[in-house]
């Protein structure tokens, strides 16, 4: 039995808790001073009461706090450092690199960084993955194999976080976005909100199991849709003239560059 310890219990927590939850061989446990009982209560799992305990009881500790939280945290996990040194920690901080983390935690600690997104709730998820020179090739593949589990993941350099943090951290938010604008518009059109949201959500969730399935590039399953001199093709016309690369790119930049003000 593998035990993972999560200290905060926020969105990130509760997205990984439920990827993990149908899994026997792991059990959960979580503390926040805020909300652990209960989440641990909704997501019926073990709440500890301090984020030492936490570590006591773990094989593996994810940090998911709010990143300025760290030092807070780290002065608290002192004591269970010294005691029980073979934890290995597994930080979703956005924005804090691993020196940042070997500064708070001390350089004996076994420290991953790691970026899901919140559709690891549905193992439908992408975690890009970083560990430095300390992290020998068993532990890599542990902490790759518990992430692969809950969807997509790659091992990246610390350098292309902040665009992986963007795109597939942050991304949900801006897909979710994006299938609320088309909803929006169904219904300036003259559809019920019920059937308008029906459709532009069957819509962006076919389209990308599309793509995933059939192993389709963007722009061949669009031209597949567009039919030449058809309507699809006056629409996407609008779309591209009226900037949607520009928005998007503008969008990358300014998520990147608050995520940089944690470094
Ligand atoms: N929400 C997302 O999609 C993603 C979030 N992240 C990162 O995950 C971390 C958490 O983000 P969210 O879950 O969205 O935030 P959140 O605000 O939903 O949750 C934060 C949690 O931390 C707890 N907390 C605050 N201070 C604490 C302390 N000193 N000790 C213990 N627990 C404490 C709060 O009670 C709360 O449960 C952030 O560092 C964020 O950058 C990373 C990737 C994606
Ligand atoms: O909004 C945030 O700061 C975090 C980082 C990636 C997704 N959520």
């Amino acid at each position: 039995m593998l035990t993972i310890g999560f200290i905060g219990a926020g969105n990130m927590a509760q997205a990984m808790i439920k990827g993990w939850s149908g899994n026997q061989e792991i059990q959960q446990v979580v503390y926040s001073p805020h909300v652990g009982q209960k989440v641990a209560d909704d997501l019926h799992i073990e709440a500890k009461s301090s984020a030492l305990e936490v570590w006591l009881a773990s094989d593996l500790v994810v940090l998911a706090t709010p990143p300025d939280q760290l030092a807070a945290v780290a002065r608290e996990l002192q004591p269970g450092i010294l005691i029980k040194p073979s934890v290995i920690v597994a930080s979703v901080l956005g924005g804090i690199s691993l020196e940042q983390l070997h500064k708070a935690l001390g350089n004996t600690v076994v420290v991953t960084r790691t970026l899901p997104n919140v559709n690891v709730a549905v193992k439908y998820g992408y975690t890009a993955l970083a560990f430095d020179e300390q992290v020998d090739a068993d532990i890599k593949g542990a902490v790759a194999a518990l992430f692969l589990e809950l969807g997509r993941t790659d091992e990246l350099t610390e350098e292309q976080f902040g665009a992986a943090s963007a795109i597939a951290g942050s991304g949900p938010a801006f897909v979710a976005a994006f299938t609320e604008a088309f909803k929006e518009a169904g219904i300036a059109k003259g559809l019920d909100e019920e059937v308008a949201a029906k459709l532009a959500e069957q819509t962006v969730a076919g389209t990308a199991q599309h793509m995933t399935q059939a192993k389709k590039a963007p722009l061949d399953l669009a031209n597949e849709v567009m039919t030449p001199g058809g309507s699809t093709a006056a629409g996407f016309d609008a779309l591209t003239q009226g900037g949607l690369n520009q928005l998007v790119l503008d969008t990358i930049t300014a998520t990147m560059a608050k995520n940089a003000e944690f470094e």
